[in-house]
């Protein structure tokens, strides 16, 4: 079975969008830019486009690559402050030579629709979560989508990313499944995945996954959005080998990517409506 994430993504954001319909709140997403890479861009654009859709407000912080640290974080209180916008994203990476975990730190949690505000990280993995990142978010909705219990399952996540791996697992966990995390250091990687009933990959490197590393039958998450030796967009699943011994699988494209944004959109609804007490 393919998890079609880009379906799903499109009817949760009709339920958004016929949300924001029924009620007088006016959500509006900020988002900062630092530098020109184009797949930053193009996800900003998305972002953008996705609240265009839905009836989202959204505004659009653009600064240079040469940026400080400093800079950002200026830009990131000016919207603290301003209470018509409910949701503040930094897209990542930022250039280098920027501190991301001071920026992100500078995001007040309330605003924190990326869900990656040390503070919202802290309810994640103590059972309590609040705005959770909207990767991980995405997924555990597919899951939820499909009817794919977690509970009592062996999940292996690939990967071991702040924005990824760690709060995959810890939704997995608090969704009861037995979590294994492996990362470049993990010995045996294929011996590790190859026992999970539910397999996330997060390692960013094109079609790393191959059969050999599946259980037969079991659900394969993809999250890599790499491109091949020809410039092809791929996962990190051989796609082709995989999917015909996994009992459910996600393309690339339209599997997590598009979940990730109507992710985004769900958490900005929320936000919104807390700030106006609903
Ligand atoms: N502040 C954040 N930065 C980043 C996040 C994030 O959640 N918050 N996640 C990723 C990038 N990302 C969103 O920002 C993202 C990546 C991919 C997609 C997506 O829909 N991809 C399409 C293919 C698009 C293409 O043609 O390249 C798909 O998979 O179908 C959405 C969002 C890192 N940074």
């Amino acid at each position: 079975m393919i998890l079609n994430g880009k379906e799903l993504s499109e009817k949760r954001l009709a339920i958004v969008k016929s949300e924001i319909e029924k009620t007088d709140l006016k959500p509006c997403l900020a988002t900062v830019i630092v530098g020109e890479d184009p797949a930053s861009q193009l996800y900003v654009r998305m972002k953008h486009n996705a609240c265009g859709k839905v009836g989202i407000r959204s505004v659009g912080v653009e600064l240079p690559g040469d940026s400080m640290t400093e800079d950002v974080i200026n830009a990131v209180e000016k919207l603290n402050k301003d209470p018509a916008v409910h949701g503040i994203l930094v897209q990542l990476p930022l250039p280098r030579g920027i501190d991301t975990e001071k920026v992100i730190e500078s995001v007040i949690p309330e605003k924190d629709v990326d869900g990656f505000h040390p503070l919202n990280n802290g309810r994640l993995f103590s059972g309590r979560p609040d705005f959770v990142p909207c990767t991980p978010g995405g997924i555990m909705t597919i899951l939820r989508e499909y009817e794919i219990d977690p509970a009592g399952k062996k999940a292996v996540v690939i990967g071991r990313s702040v924005d990824v791996g760690r709060p995959m697992a810890a939704l997995l966990i608090n969704a009861d499944a037995t979590v294994t995390v492996c990362h470049s250091k993990t010995q045996n990687l294929a011996e590790e995945t190859s026992k999970a009933d539910i397999l996330i990959s997060a390692i960013g490197r094109a079609r790393f996954v191959g059969p050999e590393m599946v259980k037969k039958g079991a659900v394969v998450i993809d999250v890599g959005t790499n491109h091949d030796e020809n410039g092809k967009l791929c996962g990190d699943v051989d796609f082709e080998k995989v999917e015909p011994i996994a009992s459910a699988i996600t393309p690339v494209p339209g599997g997590v990517g598009p979940m990730t944004i109507a992710t985004l959109m769900e958490n900005t609804l929320e936000s919104a409506r807390r700030h106006a007490n609903l």
